[in-house]
């Protein structure tokens, strides 16, 4: 499972930041204003300089003489200033400077973000540079278009890369430009002259709002306005005049091109192609502004193996090698038993063609192919014969095999082998399957490591006569899944009336079971308990679906991969839903105490807990009828047979014949509705049930047992407090039943009058409220505190 990455901050871009002079209001209304001004005195100066400028050039190495005069309409300072920055400068390009320190002043009256005026002083001053060398580059000596610096960086290129190298450097240098100012690409380089004017528009705002008037939107505070009323606008006009019949376009609002662009054009003028800019819409990174998304890449997927992050599955040693592990092949049987097999055929005329034989852990399955014409019911009919022919027990003929056209005869191997949890926990198969609730039973005949999903089954039946394998079966079970699955991914509830099978898995409570929230106990031995749990079940199966259908998903897979993503909101009730495993060891027990309250949630869970992930496994001796019932057979596609004593048990569980042809010890038949699989179910011993679930026990784990909802049972009405017209209509009755017995006990009154276990119980609370029995005393009957009937007619009266 892939761990939850450690959080870690982000650290936010280092970005140079400048030392920060605090200004007073003053103090940036007094450096403020001296910018603008600044700015508005260089552009004068400069301005001026074009006329003025070759006049005052001989005065300025007099300029200290306050008798010289100059032309400069801001006198000695304006030629000084001009001839710094055009002449010996930058060229025409310094406009872009005045402009700049322009800028600046606004940016500090406003108390703008000094960040973007960082931005403009490093472009302005790479466009002054790039301008001056592009003018310098057409003058063979200094001239005021490209200035000194113009000049000079001109003749170093030319010397060293020449006039066509200074060339291409010029456009390398305008399109980086573009390719980062305005994020062209080699899709739009088509537009790249459109979008440069546009940006530069963004740079120096266009006064002629008559002809375009873009509504930003993102302008909202007075500082953008401010600003873009105070921007310079240096988009060329259009050198031919609008004429003056059709009115200027009016593009009313830019927005992302998918939304509807509103153009007004003049009526009664035939639609001529406009000409429309499209605006760049640059690709925002739409998984980012996802919040799930975004939760998933600050903190990676939700981890539910979280709380519980270092637990450690248990290792394979801990479970037992055993010698009589792996198949050894006895030539002699093999020879002996196909020779009774051929003999046995020949003796009723039945010809073979071939025979093959796969040797499994149990059984060997003989494979034959009979000659041309021979009914396969003539062989089906021969079973017995041949059982006795060949002196085994537990032959089964399976004519044909589903798939491979031969006829199978299974017939028991002298010396089975133990197939050892180890080897099918340790396979391949096992280890590297990707199913929700993978299951390792045991070996196939072929000695296939055979594993299931028990989320795919979705409920298994078990049934077996006693001493068969069943509990060895369950343990497997269990075992696959703790090899499995982590705490936080499955829970298990098990009930086990025998009391001893699954006690070992007391140890791993807070680990992996699930208990109702006032029980003490989370293995479940009392049946009156199981009704309580089982209905509780029943209402989290509920509030699964509820769940479910918020989240708007299908099932508990798509249910918690949406959380682990993070798309649910466990504010909203979202959980990571473990699997539940419900493992009702001895079935036939339970209905018949309790009968049809539990068979009603149980065919209730059966039919609808598979999509949230609840799961049963029930376990019978008696696979009868009456334990069996048809609405539960109808909901249980999956059964396991162990070994049964009749073929009506072996119908009743499977549907047909063959459980009762089984050998014994774990040797099973597995069906999942349509072709019936032999299987040798894994061996698990106590010791080793106990080392895993010691190992388990032994680790952290969460400080309670999964908390099932609460269920407030009809029959646990124990507060004395019942109102007398609640009383239960048999009342009467069952105070006679029960003083003329003096006996205060539940049974008496579901014999007596023919009650349901839920109801007697509530009559016998009614009972103790009246004062009338004593208070539950476990196991044995309770107190009758009235001696006759007399005495309960007094007592009921006085009650009135
Ligand atoms: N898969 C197996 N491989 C080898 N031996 C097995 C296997 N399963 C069961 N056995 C043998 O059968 C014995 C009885 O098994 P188990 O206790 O599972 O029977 P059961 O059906 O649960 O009986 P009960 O219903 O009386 O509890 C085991 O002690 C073991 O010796």
């Amino acid at each position: 499972m892939a761990k939850r990455k450690p959080k870690t901050k982000k650290t936010p871009r280092k970005t140079f930041k400048l030392p920060s002079f605090k200004l007073s209001n003053q103090q940036k209304l007094v450096l403020g204003s001296f910018l603008v001004i600044f700015g508005i005195i260089l552009c004068i100066a400069f301005i001026s300089f074009f006329f003025t400028g070759e006049a005052d050039q001989s005065n300025l190495t007099h300029f200290t003489n306050r008798n010289t005069e100059t032309k400069n309409w801001l006198s000695k300072t304006g030629a000084w200033l001009s001839d710094l920055f055009i002449q010996r400068g930058f060229g025409v390009a310094s406009f872009i400077f005045s402009g700049l320190i322009f800028l600046s002043g606004i940016y500090v009256l406003m108390n703008l973000n000094t960040a973007k005026l960082r931005k403009h002083w490093f472009w302005g001053t790479l466009i002054v540079i790039w301008l001056s060398i592009l003018f310098g580059f057409f003058k063979t000596n200094t001239d005021i278009l490209g200035g000194t610096v113009g000049f000079e960086l001109n003749s170093f290129l030319q010397d060293y890369i020449g006039k066509i190298g200074t060339s291409l450097l010029l456009l390398f240098g305008l399109i980086t430009y573009l390719a980062i100012r305005f994020k062209v690409t080699f899709e739009s380089i088509t537009n790249l002259f459109k979008s440069a004017k546009k940006d530069l528009k963004e740079e120096f705002a266009d006064a002629n709002k008559d002809t375009i008037i873009p509504v930003d939107n993102n302008l909202t505070d007075e500082a953008e306005a401010f600003k873009e009323a105070f921007e310079i606008n240096l988009e060329k006009q259009p050198e031919t005049k609008p004429e003056p019949t059709p009115e200027p376009v009016k593009v009313v609002k830019t927005e992302p091109i998918s939304a509807p662009l509103e153009v007004n054009v003049a009526e009664g003028e035939e639609e001529e192609e406009l000409e429309m800019q499209v605006e760049q819409v640059i690709d925002e990174d739409a998984e980012r502004n996802n919040l799930a998304n975004k939760l998933v890449d600050d903190f990676g997927e939700f981890d539910p193996t979280l709380e519980l992050s270092k637990y450690q599955f248990p290792p394979l040693d801990l479970l037992k090698k055993y010698d009589t592990e792996g198949i050894t092949i006895n030539q002699e049987e093999l020879e002996a038993n196909k020779n009774r097999i051929v003999e046995t055929l020949s003796n009723y005329k039945i010809g073979i063609a071939s025979i093959k034989a796969t040797i499994g852990p149990t059984v060997t399955l003989y494979e034959i192919v009979p000659e041309a014409g021979i009914r396969i019911s003539k062989i089906k009919n021969l079973e017995d014969d041949i059982a006795l022919s060949l002196s085994a027990l537990g032959i089964r003929i399976i004519a044909p095999i589903p798939g491979k056209g031969t006829i199978g005869i299974e017939v028991p191997n002298t010396n089975s082998t133990i197939v050892s949890m180890r080897s099918v926990i340790a396979a391949k198969k096992f280890q590297g399957s990707d199913m929700h609730l993978p299951i390792a039973l045991g070996k196939t005949i072929s000695n296939e490591t055979f594993v299931v999903d028990l989320a795919k089954m979705p409920h298994l039946l078990m049934a077996g006569a006693t001493g068969q394998g069943k509990s060895v079966g369950l343990n497997a079970i269990l075992t696959s899944l703790l090899y499995k699955k982590h705490p936080a991914e499955v829970k298990f509830i098990l009930v086990d009336p025998k009391k001893v099978e699954l006690t070992l898995f007391n140890k791993i409570e807070r680990h992996y079971l699930a208990k109702l929230p006032d029980s003490e106990e989370a293995i479940i031995t009392d049946n009156t308990k199981v009704i309580n749990t089982l209905n509780s079940l029943c209402i989290e199966m509920d509030n699964r679906y509820e769940l479910l259908k918020n989240a708007m998903c299908r099932n508990i897979v798509e249910y918690n991969k949406k959380f682990k993503d993070r798309k649910l909101n466990p504010n909203d009730g979202h959980q990571f839903l473990p699997y539940i495993v419900l493992v009702v060891d001895e079935f036939a027990d339970l209905i018949m105490t309790a009968g049809k309250e539990v068979e009603t949630p149980i065919a209730r869970l059966a039919q609808l807990a598979r999509a949230i992930g609840i799961h049963l496994i029930i376990a019978t001796q008696r696979p009868s009828v009456n334990v069996i019932t048809g609405i539960i057979k109808a909901n249980f596609p999956a059964r396991i047979a162990f070994r049964v004593t009749s073929k009506i048990d072996s119908r009743t569980i499977l549907d047909g014949s063959g459980a009762d042809q089984l050998i014994g010890r774990g040797d099973m038949l597995y069906t999942q509705g349509n072709d019936l699989i032999r299987v040798q179910c894994a061996f698990v011993d106590t010791p080793e049930v106990e080392k895993i679930t010691d190992y388990i026990g032994s680790q952290k784990a969460y400080p309670e047992a999964y908390l099932l909802p609460e269920y407030v049972g009809e029959e646990s009405g124990t507060s004395l407090d019942i109102d007398i017209s609640d009383r239960d209509k048999l009342f009467k009755d069952a105070a006679v039943v029960i003083v003329t017995a003096q006996q205060g006990s539940a049974s008496l009154l579901q014999r007596k009058l023919k009650l349901g276990y839920n109801r007697a119980g509530r009559i016998i609370d009614q009972l103790e409220a009246a004062g009338i029995v004593g208070p539950f005393e476990g196991s044995k009957a309770r107190q009758v505190l009235i001696p006759d009937l007399i005495a309960l007619d007094q007592h009921l009266e006085n009650e009135i």
